[in-house]
This record gives structure tokens, sequence and C-alpha cells, in this order.
């Protein structure tokens, strides 16, 4: 994270609400190129749609938001995504590495990378994510993991400038949570994407975090994990005593209200 480059996502002014219920209110937030930023918060709290926003799919209801210095737009060439994980059909008509080739394809409007070095680069990815092994076999008879790791790939291909990562890691066991996390990781500290990372559990990418946005009730709070992440902030945000522990590099918070599904400390 350095210099004065323009901010690869900034919203001013934000609010998002649906009828009544307000999931932000007056939301000003930058992220820099490079930065590594996670969205957090319970069931409900508006993290997907905060990612539908930047993804040009949700307006806003107040405020503006901008990515590279540019207003918001569908199909953005600048945006990387991994959607929250669904299967696809059985009989999808299309193999592993075409999938992961459609991520370099995808923006360039009919212009392909020459076939070998288009091969190389698919190639490339697939093992990046564990995948060489599958690379010819119909999406729609993987794993949902294996899946998943598809589309990461698929999303890293365009080496975009801002990554939008809807809960990555559902359903990836212990071993290829950590192996596509570091991927994400590399992706923002060494080619500096800015990654905005939607999940329910900040501890398997404690590690790489920066800076947080916790959503809940109609509240947020951006800063580091160690600022939002505390007793005082968050009791004050669930309106109700809630204990955060620092253990060892981790972040278990207890006591969460019930009419919440939270997993911190859970499922590792
Ligand atoms: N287009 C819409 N119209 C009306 N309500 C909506 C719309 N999109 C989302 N909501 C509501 O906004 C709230 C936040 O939804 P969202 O999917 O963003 O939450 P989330 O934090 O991602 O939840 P989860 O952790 O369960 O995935 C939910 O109550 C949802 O029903």
């Amino acid at each position: 994270m350095s210099g004065a480059t323009t901010e690869a996502v900034r919203l001013q002014g934000a609010s998002l609400s649906f009828g009544r219920r307000v999931l932000w209110h007056d939301l000003d937030l930058t992220i820099k190129p490079g930065e590594f930023f996670a969205v957090l918060g319970p069931n409900g709290s508006g993290k997907t749609s905060f990612l539908r926003v930047l993804l040009g799919l949700q307006p806003l209801s107040h405020g503006t938001a901008e990515i590279n210095g540019r207003g918001l737009e569908r199909g953005s060439r600048d945006i990387g995504y991994i959607p929250q994980q669904k299967t696809f059909a059985p009989e999808t008509p299309l193999r592993a590495r075409d999938l992961v080739g459609l991520g370099l394809d995808g923006h360039r409007w009919g212009i392909r990378l020459n076939a070998r070095k288009h091969r190389r680069r698919v190639d490339e990815l697939l093992e990046m994510v564990g995948a060489e092994g599958y690379a010819e076999a119909p999406v729609g008879q993987l794993s949902g993991g294996e899946q998943q790791r598809l589309r990461a790939a698929q999303a890293l291909a365009s080496d975009p400038k801002v990554l939008l990562c809807d809960e990555p890691l559902l359903s990836l066991d212990l071993h290829h949570q950590q192996a596509v996390s570091a991927m994400i990781n590399r992706q923002c500290h060494e080619k500096n994407s800015a990654v905005v990372f939607v999940t329910h559990e900040i501890n398997p990418i404690i590690d790489y975090v920066d800076r947080v946005l916790y959503l809940a009730g109609g509240q947020f709070r951006v800063g580091t994990p160690e600022e939002v992440m505390t007793t005082e902030v968050l009791s004050r945000m669930y309106n109700s005593h809630v204990e955060v522990i620092h253990n060892q590099g981790r972040i278990i918070v207890v006591g969460l209200p019930d009419a919440t599904t939270h997993q911190h400390g859970e499922g590792e």
C-alpha cells in the first residue's frame, strides 16, 4: 500500500436500504491498490449487497461509489469476481480449463492471446489452485470445492485491479483454504490488486487482512482487525455483551446474540 495512486474503491456518503431496513448509512470509505480489505458481519447484515454495489448490480440508496476513479458499471474490466458458491449443472458443456480460460478471454472482445500463450497461462492458473489433475474434466462433474478453486483461478486470470470475493473459501478443505487465500494474498500484495473479501470467518485470512468493514444491525465500523474486533466495539454494535478473545494470532468471538449465526472461531 503506497503512493498517490487512484483509489481502487471509493464510497462517499453511501447508504443502502431495502424498504425500512437500513443495511448501512453514510459510509465514507476508500480502499487502496494493494490493500486486503475484509467485509465481516452476521447473516443478512449486507455483505453480499456491498459487493453487488461494487459490481454495479445494486444501486445505492444515497451517495456515490467509484472503482478505479470511474463510476460503477457492470462487467468492468477492472474487476475480478469470485462469486458465492453455486454448483454447475452436471451436464454443463465446459471443461475445467475452458472455465479458467474464459477469465482470460472474457474481457478481450474477441482478441485472444495466441493459442500457445493462452494454454500456458491457463496451465499456470490451474496449477496455482492445484487443479492440474482435473483440467480436462467437465466442470459439472467436479465437487463443489474443486469448482470453487476454478472460479478463483478464473477471477485472477485477467490480473484485475479490484478483486471481489464472496465467501471464496466455503466448501474448501483446510489445505485448499490456505492455498486459495495465499493466492489471493499474492494477487493483492505482490500484484497490487485491491481485494474486497466477504467472509463470516476472519481467522483463515487474519495474517493477510489490512482493514475490515464490520456490518451489524444497520451499523458499520472500519479499521484494522485490532481496532474493530474488540469486546467494546462489537458489544456496542450488537447492543449486547460480546466477548472477543485474541489468542495466538486468532480472533474468537463469544456470546453473539441468538439471531446471528456467526462462525468466528469455528470450523477450522
Ligand atoms: N434486492 C433486494 N430486495 C430486498 N431485500 C434485499 C435485496 N437484496 C438483499 N436484501 C436483503 O438485505 C439483507 C442483506 O442481504 P445480504 O445478502 O447482503 O446479506 P449478507 O450479509 O451477505 O448475508 P449472508 O451472510 O447470509 O450471506 C437481507 O435481509 C436480504 O434479504
